[in-house]
């Protein structure tokens, strides 16, 4: 391996692995306040000039898709439904050539409305964050009252064929940490694959703590009380999700251990901030500012170079363990989760 980033081709780090799943953050800005991700009164948001605009986006993702290998493309926040422009990006998106799979992580608040025009313009799946079925308890959570919106919004993604739909659960312990299996049934009867996610330190009130974390043994062991799990036969490449066939299949239910069982070693992700920041890691303590390279007029080959220049930095992992571990300045939903 060289000891200096290439200069052309694809995202490679010095480890050898390639980015070509691009995670893009269209706001920092979100209506729900999750505990586990933001406080009460929200954050001090980015400011409009500081955010890419609409064509500053899609000109980046351009880069990536047709000169740096990149083959899927996720739209992400902050709560990515709530930028005007949504629709216009991803069929912008779905022009490109060649044409990159495109996906959505959402909370799924309006999600029933967009999910047929996202789908006419290119969106191909979408993945939405529900931790519980009790309305009292997703309202102590996302300290709002919309479980009813977040429900509707599944149906509506699934009607509008943005198949599969993945629903992402954090579970927290004494909230919703006893409602693992009743999720995964909820799942299995509308088609949904379900991924419990374990807490990670990217809150914005720092106030993760291992501890208290529920951790995957957990949550398989609480899913086996009410189901057969086996190992998934299907290869994981580099997805965040360990996969397990439910009662024997073909249905199936992951977790995404990134703390107890990290899978960094596989990793093929790229981060874009709605700032226009690349991040090369979620854990990352550098970026790369190509919103300020693009405006002050660096043309595509420059913007291709900067971004080889940043993947090639990225640490071999996040180093949650070791004990010289800083939590990144930017919280999760000012990242891209
Ligand atoms: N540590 C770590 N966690 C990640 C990474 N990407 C995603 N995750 C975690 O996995 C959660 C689910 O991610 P999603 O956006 O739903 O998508 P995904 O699981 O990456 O991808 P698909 O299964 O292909 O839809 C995120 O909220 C993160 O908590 C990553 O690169 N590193
Ligand atoms: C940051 S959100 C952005 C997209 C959208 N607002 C949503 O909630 O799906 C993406 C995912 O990150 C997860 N997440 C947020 N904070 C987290 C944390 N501290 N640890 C693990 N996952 C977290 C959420 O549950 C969600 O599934
Ligand atoms: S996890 Fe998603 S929905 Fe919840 S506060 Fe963070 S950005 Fe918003
Ligand atoms: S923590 Fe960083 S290196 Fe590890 S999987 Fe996530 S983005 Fe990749």
């Amino acid at each position: 391996m060289s000891v200096a980033p290439p200069t052309v081709g694809v995202l490679v780090d010095r480890y050898g692995r390639v980015a070509r799943d691009l995670r893009v953050s269209l706001t920092d800005k979100c209506n729900l306040r999750c505990t586990y991700c933001m406080p009460a009164e929200g954050l001090p948001w980015l400011a409009g000039p500081q955010l890419l605009g609409d064509d500053e986006v899609i000109r980046l993702i351009r880069v990536a898709v047709t000169r740096l290998g990149v083959t899927e493309v996720r739209f992400t926040g902050g709560e990515p439904l709530i930028r005007p422009g949504l629709v216009g990006i991803v069929t912008a998106v779905a022009a490109m050539a060649p044409r990159p799979r495109i996906s959505l992580t959402t909370n799924g608040i309006g999600l029933d409305r967009l999910a047929p025009t996202l789908g006419a313009a290119g969106l191909d799946r979408v993945n939405v964050s529900l931790d519980t079925l009790d309305r009292e308890r997703f309202t102590r959570l996302t300290r709002r009252d919309r479980l009813d919106a977040v429900l509707a919004g599944l149906a509506g993604a699934a009607a509008a064929g943005l198949t599969p739909v993945k629903v992402n659960a954090v579970l927290m312990r004494g909230l919703n940490d006893d409602e693992a299996p009743a999720l995964l049934r909820f799942a299995l009867d509308h088609g949904y694959e379900l991924r419990f996610i374990e807490q990670m330190p990217l809150d914005a009130q720092h106030g993760w703590d291992r501890a208290s974390m529920v951790t995957a043994d957990e949550i398989l062991a609480a899913l086996r009380s009410a189901y057969a799990l086996s190992p998934d036969p299907a290869a994981r490449g580099a997805a965040p999700a360990e996969t397990w066939l439910v009662d024997g299949g073909p249905a199936r239910v992951g977790v995404i251990a990134s703390v107890t069982r990290p899978f960094c070693g596989d990793c093929d992700r790229t981060r874009l901030t709605a700032d226009g920041q690349v991040r090369n890691c979620l854990f990352a303590t550098e970026e790369s500012d190509l919103r300020g390279a693009l405006r002050s007029g660096a043309d595509d080959d420059e913007l291709a170079r900067r971004w080889r220049a940043a993947m090639w930095g990225k640490r071999a992992g996040h180093g949650i363990d070791d004990p010289a571990f800083l939590q990144p300045a930017r919280p999760m939903s000012a990242i891209g989760g």
